[in-house]
């Protein structure tokens, strides 16, 4: 069966502009988060949520790689005046995640879910968490654990990186050093949880060579796939999420050692003068599984 979901490319479309809702269509990012938070003022907050089923109903049918188009609702926080109607607007459009902003804690998302529970299936909606207030960093080993309980509906997290260093003060520089522990942290939690782990925006969005940079170095550091502000970003983040060809080369040639009659039943092989053991080629069949995935 087939498992990876291919996230490297998450694109913040707001709610409230139709001009980029319109070019939805034509994007080769992987996954679309259509944004009622940060994007949408206050004063179009309500106008805007009347909006969601016209724009999830007219979801393109496939995606760029010819899959279904993952389409997540990002809504206010739950306890903003704008949260609970937003939770229950965006449940009943279907969309393939929630994605709660401001998360400081798992009762956070335990609430939502009940919410969910008394008005959805419970293989519906699944939630997604904002990781973005140093509470939320506080907590995020026990935030992660719902991830292992399928009734939680927890299936990925999102840096936010913008008020992670609005909360905290930290210095932004290029290359992210006051953030990277932080980061770090929330792949090493989103692993323990079993939950795709995206890394937060850039907002430079026309440097794209930085943007670049440091889409390598997240996914260096282990991230799934970075979100988004702009159609621009997509190219960068597809090709430095998918696995490179000397990786799929080198995954080949683990899976056609132990494949190998004399290798049948060993645990541990000597490879071009490397040590290969069975959980690299567990590793080698997931590279290989998702670059069949993406074409790569
Ligand atoms: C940042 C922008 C406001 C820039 O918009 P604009 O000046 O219109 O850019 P361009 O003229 O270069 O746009 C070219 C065309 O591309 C379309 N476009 C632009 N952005 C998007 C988009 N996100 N999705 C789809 N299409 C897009 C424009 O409409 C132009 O189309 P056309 O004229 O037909 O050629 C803008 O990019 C933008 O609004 N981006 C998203 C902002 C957003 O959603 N912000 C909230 C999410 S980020 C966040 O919240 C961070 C997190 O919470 C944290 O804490 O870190
Ligand atoms: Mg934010």
């Amino acid at each position: 069966m087939e498992t990876y979901r291919p996230r490297r490319s998450v694109l913040y479309v707001p709610a409230s502009n139709d001009k980029a809702l319109a070019k939805i269509a034509q994007l080769a990012c992987d996954t679309v988060i259509i944004d009622l938070e940060d994007a949408v003022a206050p004063a179009d907050k309500i106008a805007t949520r009347e909006k969601l089923a016209g724009i999830l109903a007219n979801r393109p049918v496939a995606n760029h790689l010819g899959r279904r188009c993952e389409m997540v609702v990002r809504i206010n926080v739950l306890a903003s005046e704008w949260g609970a109607d937003d939770l229950l607007a965006a449940a009943n459009c279907e969309p393939d995640g929630i994605l709660l902003p401001k998360v400081d804690t798992p009762r956070d998302l335990l609430e939502a879910g009940d919410v969910l529970d008394d008005n959805f299936a419970p293989d519906s909606v699944k939630l997604w968490a904002m990781i973005e207030t140093p509470k939320a960093l506080l907590n995020i080993g026990v935030i992660a654990e719902l991830g292992r309980d399928p009734a939680s509906r927890l299936a990925c997290f999102v840096a936010g990186t913008n008020d992670l260093l609005n909360d905290t003060g930290v210095l932004a520089t290029p290359d992210r050093r006051y953030l990277v522990p932080w980061l770090m942290q929330m792949v090493l939690a989103a692993r323990a949880g079993g939950l795709d782990m995206l890394d937060g925006v850039f907002n430079d969005f026309r440097d794209l060579e930085t943007f670049g940079r440091e889409c390598t170095e997240a996914a260096a550091m282990g991230f799934d796939g970075k979100t988004l502000i702009h159609p621009a970003q997509i190219e960068a983040a597809n090709r430095a999420f998918a696995p490179s060809t000397q990786a799929v080369a080198e995954a080949r040639l683990v899976k056609d050692a132990f494949a190998l009659p004399e290798n049948a039943g060993k645990g541990v092989i000597a490879l071009n003068g490397r040590m290969v053991e069975r959980l690299h080629l567990a590793q080698a069949e997931k590279l290989l599984a998702k670059a069949a995935v993406i074409g790569a």
